[in-house]
C-alpha cells in the first residue's frame, strides 16, 4: 500500500519474539481486576508483569515498576489524537531493563481512562516496538450497568470501540432475554470484537490472550472469525455497490461478505418489532449510543478495488479523519492480483500488508470496517465504491 506505507508500524523480523502486550481496560467497577486475578492465579505456565492504574501504583514485582504521574504527549506529527503516555514510556523501559523476568506484559487502565493513548503508545515508540508487541485491547464490561455508563460516558463508549475483545461480565445479573440486546449494543460500537460471557470474569484466557489483534498477519482471520455485517434488503443490488451498515450486526455464520443472505434475521434488536427496515428501527438504540457519538460502519463491496486508489483514499482519510475514526480494520479485493491486502488502523497509524492469495472458491470481496466518531458525515460508501477498478 504506497499511501498506507507513510504511517507502517514497523514490521518485525520473524519470529516474533516480542513481548505480548494486552490492555486490560472497561468502565468502573466492570470486572477488570477480577479479571486481572483471574489471569495472575490460573495456572498457564507464563509469569506476567503488571502495571496497574496510575502507572507504577502496583505490580507484580513492585521493584520492576517506576513511579510517574500521568503524562501525554502528541506525537511528532501534531495532531492531538495521535497522543502517547511518557510515564507508561519510562514505566515499561523499567522493566524491560530486567529481561528474562516475565514473559508477558498486562496493563489494567483506569477505570476512566481513554486506551487510546495507551495503545498508540506500543505502535510508534520505537524502542517499545523492537521489544514488545501489542497484543489486545480486552475490555470488561458491566452487563448489568453498561447502558447507563454509555447514556453518561464517552470513555465507556471509547473502552468499547478501541476492543479487540469485550468480556461482558456480571452477566448473572441481567436476564437471559437482555443478554442479546446488549450485545447488540455493543456490535453496534464494535463490529469485530468477539464478546465473551462471563459471571466474575470467569472467560477461558486462550480466548483473550495471545490472540494477535493488532497483527496484520492475523486481522484476515479476526476479521472471518467475527460476525459480519447483515445484507438487509440490498442483496438485489446484485453486490454491485457498497453496502453500509451502521451498528447492527448479525449472528449467523457465513462467508464474511455479508451480501447473499438478504431475508429477515432472527436476532435481539433491544426492542419489539418486526425485522423490516433495521436501519430505522435500530436508531432507537442508537440513540443513547450517540451521546458519546462512537458508531461503526461496515461496507461491502463485491467490484474489485483499484490499489492505487483505494491505497490512496485509506492514507488520506485517516490522515484527514483520524481524529474521528478510531480503529478500521480491512480486506480488499484488489484487481489483477490473487492475494488479499489487509490493513488496520488506530487513529491516524495506517498499516497494510499483502497476504495469502484468495482460496479456490472464496468468494472474493472487499470488507472494510470503521469505528469512530462522525462516521455518517464523512461519504465512505461513496468514496469505498469510487476506489473500484474500471470494469473490465
Ligand atoms: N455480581 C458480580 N459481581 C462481580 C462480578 N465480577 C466482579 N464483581 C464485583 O464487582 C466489583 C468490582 O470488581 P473489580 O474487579 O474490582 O472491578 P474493576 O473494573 O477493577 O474496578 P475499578 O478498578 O474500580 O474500575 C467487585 O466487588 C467484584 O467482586 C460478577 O461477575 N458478578
Amino acid at each position: 500500500m504506497q499511501e498506507a506505507s507513510r504511517h507502517p508500524y514497523p514490521a518485525p523480523a520473524a519470529p516474533d519474539d516480542r513481548l505480548p502486550v494486552t490492555i486490560l481496560t472497561g468502565y468502573l467497577g466492570a470486572g477488570k481486576t477480577t479479571l486481572l486475578n483471574r489471569i495472575l492465579s490460573e495456572d498457564h505456565g507464563r509469569r506476567y508483569a503488571v502495571i496497574v492504574n496510575e502507572f507504577g501504583e502496583i505490580g507484580i514485582d513492585n521493584e520492576l515498576v517506576v513511579d510517574t504521574d500521568e503524562e501525554l504527549f502528541e506525537m511528532n506529527n501534531g495532531c492531538v489524537c495521535c497522543t502517547v503516555r511518557g510515564d507508561l514510556i519510562r514505566t515499561l523501559h523499567g522493566l524491560l531493563a530486567r529481561p528474562g523476568r516475565f514473559e508477558a506484559i498486562i496493563i489494567e487502565t483506569t477505570g476512566l481512562a481513554d486506551p487510546g493513548p495507551v495503545a498508540q503508545t506500543f505502535l510508534v515508540d520505537q524502542s517499545l516496538l523492537a521489544r514488545t508487541r501489542l497484543d489486545s485491547v480486552t475490555t470488561v464490561v458491566d452487563a448489568h450497568n453498561i447502558r447507563r455508563q454509555l447514556e453518561h460516558s464517552a470513555d465507556a463508549a471509547e473502552q468499547i470501540a478501541f476492543a479487540d475483545q469485550i468480556v461482558l461480565n456480571k452477566t448473572e445479573l441481567v436476564g437471559a432475554e437482555e443478554l442479546p440486546r446488549i450485545e447488540s449494543l455493543l456490535r453496534g460500537l464494535n463490529p469485530l470484537a468477539p464478546i465473551h460471557r462471563s459471571r466474575r470474569a470467569d472467560v477461558a484466557l486462550d480466548s483473550i490472550l495471545n490472540r494477535g489483534g493488532f497483527d496484520i498477519d492475523r486481522i484476515g482471520t479476526l476479521m472471518q472469525e467475527a460476525p459480519a455485517p447483515h445484507a438487509h434488503d440490498h442483496a438485489h443490488e446484485g453486490g454491485h455497490s457498497a453496502h453500509a451498515h451502521h451498528g447492527h450486526e448479525c449472528e449467523e455464520d457465513h462467508d464474511g461478505c455479508g451480501h447473499d443472505h438478504a431475508t429477515a434475521c432472527d436476532h435481539e434488536c433491544g426492542h419489539d418489532h418486526d425485522h423490516h427496515g433495521h436501519e430505522h428501527e435500530h436508531a432507537h438504540e442508537a440513540s443513547h449510543i450517540h451521546q458519546s457519538g462512537i458508531s461503526s460502519i461496515s461496507l461491502t463491496s463485491h467490484r474489485p478495488m483499484d490499489e492505487a486508489r483505494i491505497s490512496h483514499w485509506l492514507g488520506r482519510l485517516v490522515t484527514e479523519q483520524g481524529a474521528d475514526i478510531l480503529r478500521a480494520k480491512g480486506i480488499i479485493d484488489v484487481a489483477g492480483d490473487d492475494r488479499r491486502l489487509v490493513f488496520q488502523s488506530v487513529h491516524m497509524l495506517l498499516e497494510g500488508d499483502w497476504q495469502r492469495p484468495w482460496r479456490p472458491g472464496e468468494q472474493r470481496c472487499s470488507r472494510l470496517v470503521f469505528i469512530g466518531r462522525k462516521l455518517e458525515e464523512k461519504g465512505l460508501p461513496q468514496a469505498f465504491e469510487a476506489c473500484a477498478a474500471e470494469s473490465p
